[in-house]
Order: C-alpha cells, then sequence, then structure tokens
C-alpha cells in the first residue's frame, strides 16, 4: 500500500486580497478579501449572478482569457502569488484542478486514461508501473475505483452521470494538486451521486484544499469547514460554517440563508 500513498501532503491556504474582477466596464467582484484554510472546503454561495464562479476563475487565472477581462488584487496559494508578475502561470494551474458542473470526460477515452491524461502530460517519462499506482490513488481518492476496476480500459462515456463526475475529480486529483476548485459539482446529480461527491470531498480534507461554489445550502454546512457570502461581487460575510447558518451577523446573510431571496 506504501507506493499509493501520499507523501505528507501539507495542503495550503488560499487566500484572496482585495480582489476585483470584471469585463470591460462591468464590475463582478469588488475587493474580495477571503481565507480557504489549509486543507479545509471554503464554500461559496450567494445567488446567481453574484460573481461565484468568476471567483474561482481568478484563482486560477482563467477569467482573464475572457475578452475584456480585467483584475486586481492578489491570489496567494501558501506562499505562491498567483498574479505576482513573475508567476508562472502553467505552475499555477498545475497546482490548481477544476471541476465543472456538467461531468467533462474526454469523451473517446477509456477511464483508465482520462485519469493518466495529465500525468503523461506532465511527466513524460514516468514508468508504467509508476503511472498505473498513481491513476490506481487517483480513483481510490476519489471513492471510484472499486467500481471500475474491471472496466479500466473501457469507455469513461458508459459510467453514469456521478460516476463520471468522481472521474473528473480523479482526473483532477491525478497530479496531485494542492487546490481543488469545484463549480456546483452536484448540480446535475441525482441524490445518491450527490451523496458520494460530499462523502469523497469530506475525505479529502487534509490533503487539498477545496473550494467550492455551491446553491445548495444544506451541502455547503454539511461539507464546507467556513463559508463565504457574496452578494452583488461583495463578500457580505465569511465565517466558519456552523456560526454562519445558526448566527449569521449580517442580516442579509440572514436573509438568504433561510431562503428569502436568492
Ligand atoms: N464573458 C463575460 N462577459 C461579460 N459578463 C460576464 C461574462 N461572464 C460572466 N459575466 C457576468 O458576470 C457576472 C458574474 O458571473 P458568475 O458566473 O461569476 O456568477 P455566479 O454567481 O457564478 O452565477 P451562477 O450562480 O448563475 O452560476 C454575471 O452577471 C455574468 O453575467
Amino acid at each position: 500500500m506504501n507506493e499509493l500513498s501520499l507523501a505528507a501532503v501539507a495542503a495550503p491556504p488560499v487566500r484572496l486580497g482585495n480582489l476585483s474582477a470584471g469585463f470591460a466596464d462591468r464590475s463582478v467582484l469588488r475587493q474580495i478579501t477571503v481565507e480557504a484554510p489549509a486543507g479545509r472546503v471554503l464554500a461559496i454561495v450567494g445567488p446567481s449572478g453574484c460573481g461565484k464562479s468568476t471567483v474561482l476563475r481568478c484563482i486560477n487565472r482563467l477569467h482573464e482569457l475572457d475578452e475584456g477581462a480585467f483584475v486586481s488584487g492578489d491570489v496567494s496559494i501558501g506562499a505562491f502569488s498567483a498574479y505576482s508578475p513573475r508567476a508562472d502561470v502553467i505552475a499555477l494551474r498545475r497546482r490548481v484542478g477544476m471541476v465543472f458542473q456538467r461531468p467533462t470526460p474526454f469523451v473517446t477515452l477509456s477511464v483508465f486514461d482520462n485519469v493518466a491524461s495529465g500525468l503523461r502530460a506532465q511527466r513524460r517519462s514516468l514508468p508504467p508501473s509508476e503511472l498505473e499506482g498513481l491513476v490506481e490513488l487517483a480513483l481510490q481518492r476519489a471513492g471510484l475505483w472499486r467500481e471500475v476496476v474491471d472496466r479500466l480500459f473501457g469507455s469513461a462515456m458508459a459510467l453514469s452521470g456521478g460516476q463520471q463526475q468522481r472521474l473528473c475529480i480523479a482526473r483532477a486529483l491525478a497530479v496531485q494538486p494542492d487546490v481543488l476548485l469545484l463549480d456546483e459539482p452536484t448540480a446535475s446529480l441525482d441524490p445518491m451521486g450527490t451523496q458520494r461527491i460530499e462523502e469523497l470531498l469530506y475525505d479529502l480534507r487534509d490533503t487539498v484544499t477545496v473550494i467550492m461554489v455551491t446553491h445548495n445550502m444544506q451541502q455547503a454546512a454539511r461539507i464546507s469547514d467556513v463559508t463565504a457570502f457574496l452578494l452583488d461581487g461583495r463578500v457580505v460575510e465569511c465565517a466558519p460554517t456552523r456560526q454562519l447558518f445558526t448566527t449569521p451577523t449580517d442580516a442579509r446573510t440572514e436573509a438568504y440563508i433561510t431562503g428569502r431571496f436568492g
């Protein structure tokens, strides 16, 4: 089992400092300051259009690829400053995995090759036995290994939607990122698929810092350690999850979590 266990992993904290972003003359995020604690789960909640996905896309510097996009402020991952002029964007994106609302497996690839793809791209001289071990480890961490062990070389598209989403998580985990960004990862899944993802995200704690956008308040309450409530591009409140859901300090947070708007 040793070869499959992770080396001592110290997932770093992720800090957003005075982060502002938008498009041309349109401001989307306004001076956001939030910290995702090391190896824990930060949930970002808020009504549609408040800027949740933009936060994630600023962390891995995808936002700036859109036409007219601007960003200011900083994102740090441990001691690494993502917006420093010397920052290596390719290295940043290697350290930060991302999973989207709908599963996005590579449709022409097998289960094995979906997980192996990032590893092959990053470590071209990886011996086959090591590659196999790392693929197995990623599938185990994603809670999928036992379900796919006898169909590793079958099409990824033959998996259920929930399995495909866990495959995408395995693909992201295979390159051992420090941070995992999830944009409503269970929005397209049934309750059982949702539960499996929630369990695996809980189990990932300590090994990776998770930042998850969700519309589902119960989900945020179940699996996150810290929750940030965003409204119109601003952080209204960011607090330990239990505190935010039981004794919010801002009336707008209370109105949102009790379903009075959003
Ligand atoms: N490429 C773009 N050009 C201009 N405006 C954009 C672009 N992408 C997003 N926006 C706008 O930025 C704002 C924030 O979008 P974002 O996707 O971050 O919100 P969100 O909180 O994740 O929304 P939802 O919950 O509906 O997914 C929205 O008003 C959206 O219309």
